[in-house]
């Protein structure tokens, strides 16, 4: 019989101003020491648009009023069944400036000037289209936490 796929959905929300990108350092847990967007989890009985606000208002006191779809990624590792779906929005309209939690120091960066030395080896793939406002797709397998086997990427045109 085929076995159940193994998903776990989680988000991801930029916060944007023009020329700009807030990132956060994460300071424990899962991607430990990388600055990256805030999200996290989605909660049974939660819409995922749900979960990324949540996400971001506990990681850095930020309010998105609304979101902007930007991508949605899989990601898969060797050697472990669950699979990550990981949905990526930006937010333009939001209330409140960042303040550093337990979980994440926030940050501005110019748009030219992100830190990709220091984050997840995927986003210099897909940061150019999320800049673009290019919506998009994407794959990246991982051995370990530093090297992708095999990816792929394409944009989506608007429904
Ligand atoms: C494997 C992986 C996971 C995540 C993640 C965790 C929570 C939300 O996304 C990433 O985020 C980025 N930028 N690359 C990532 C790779």
């Amino acid at each position: 019989s085929v076995i159940m796929a193994m998903k776990k959905v989680l988000t991801l929300v930029f916060v944007r101003e023009p020329g700009r990108i807030l990132l956060g350092m994460k300071k424990r847990g899962f991607g430990q020491g990388r600055w990256n967007g805030f999200g996290g989890k989605v909660e049974k009985g939660e819409s995922i648009t749900d979960g990324a606000k949540r996400e971001l208002l506990e990681e850095c006191g930020v309010t998105a009023k609304s979101l902007n779809e930007v991508g949605l990624i899989n990601f898969e590792f060797v050697g472990d069944p669950v699979i990550l779906e990981v949905h990526v929005f930006d937010t333009w309209d939001y209330m409140n400036s960042p303040v550093e939690t337990e979980e994440m120091r926030p940050q501005w960066y110019g748009e030219k000037e992100v830190p990709f030395g220091e984050m997840w080896p995927d986003d210099e793939y897909w940061f150019p289209h999320m800049l673009n406002g290019k919506k998009f797709e994407a794959y990246y397998k991982f051995e370990g936490m530093d090297k992708i086997l095999d990816s792929w990427i394409k944009e989506k045109t608007e429904q």
